[in-house]
């Protein structure tokens, strides 16, 4: 048997981290929605226990640091399964891109072996044993919009922004994000209005969603690689209602209602940026 299923992006509308903890990880405030750029994956069942992974990226690994790999190992050990499974792994999101490509890829096999091998696991259980593999695989296993704490695993949904387009642009640059956490310092940290950015989405106030954009890596990671300021400051040159560095970076998102404007963004960021998308924000969570 054979099945398809997607991979959302997913960006930080808000981001604020609290303090370190003692397990090295940073207790985070933030809020995640899924963006309508997603990879694909095809997972076909494999009657031995074997674990194929094939993807076509040059930065993307094969084996067992693909974090997909790992989530259908996860699941194999946890759960005594004696199938195996290839995963053809087709590769939209930019890598390192903070983006959270590798962590939504990692959820959607979750997901989709769940369905292959008659698991019979909710979202949260699935949830729940992702946070195994990395901090944002719990938020992509749920997708949508979601205000996430802890250490980005404990999940609270959240109604979707209202529909915008998004234009995302990625200096060439690879961010570590433990290097981004590493440079945390809590006194010198702008704190992002989290509850406000809540409120804003359950009133569907556009103007407000994108008052409050806030992340407080972004100025760590701009001190790091410059580009990112340059690349802020053009997006709104162009017209940007909103624009805001996603996750530890270095991409950086633009919020615009109007479809001339987003135009005339990704026209003028193409000439500055090799990597440049335009999608919808999407928002919606996944059902199973
Ligand atoms: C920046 C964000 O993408 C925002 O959504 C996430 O907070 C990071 O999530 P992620 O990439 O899934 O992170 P993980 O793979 O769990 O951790 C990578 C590294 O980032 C640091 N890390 C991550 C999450 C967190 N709450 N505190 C941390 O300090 C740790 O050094 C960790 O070793
Ligand atoms: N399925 C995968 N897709 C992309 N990269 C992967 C994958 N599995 C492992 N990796 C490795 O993880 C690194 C980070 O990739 P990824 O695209 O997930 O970063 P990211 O978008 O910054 O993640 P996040 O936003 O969660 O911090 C890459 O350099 C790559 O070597």
């Amino acid at each position: 048997m054979k099945i398809f299923i997607k991979a959302p992006a997913k960006i930080n509308l808000s981001l604020d981290v609290l303090h370190k903890r003692q397990d090295g990880f940073h207790e985070v405030k933030m809020i995640m929605t899924t963006i309508d750029l997603s990879d694909r994956i095809e997972l076909t069942d494999l009657p031995s226990n074997r674990i194929q992974l094939v993807s076509q990226h040059r930065f993307v690994p094969n084996d067992h640091r693909n974090l997909a790999y790992r989530a259908a190992a996860l699941l194999q050990e946890t759960y005594n399964v004696n199938r195996g499974v290839k995963i053809a792994l087709q590769k939209r999101i930019p890598v390192a891109a903070g983006l959270a490509g590798g962590s939504s890829d990692a959820a959607a096999v979750l997901r989709g072996l769940n369905r292959l091998w008659d698991l019979r696991l909710s979202l949260p259980e699935l949830a729940k044993l992702g946070a195994q593999i990395g901090s944002d695989v719990s938020f992509c296993v749920h997708g949508g919009t979601a205000l996430a704490t802890g250490r980005g695993e404990v999940i609270t949904p959240l109604p979707p922004p209202p529909s915008c387009w998004v234009v995302l642009a990625k200096p060439t640059v690879g961010v570590s994000t433990a290097d981004v956490y590493g440079q945390f310092n809590v006194n010198q940290t702008i704190h992002p209005d989290v509850e406000g950015m809540v409120d804003a989405l359950y009133r569907q106030d556009y103007h407000q969603i994108c008052a409050l954009l806030g992340n407080a890596l972004e100025p760590i990671t701009m001190k790091l690689h410059p580009e990112v300021a340059q690349i802020k400051e053009q997006m709104h040159r162009f017209g940007a209602d909103a624009v805001l560095m996603s996750g530890s970076g270095p991409t950086v998102f633009a919020l615009v209602h109007h479809e001339s404007r987003m135009q005339r963004i990704y026209n003028g960021l193409r000439g500055f940026c090799d990597q440049v998308y335009t999608v919808r924000m999407d928002g919606e969570p996944n059902m199973s």
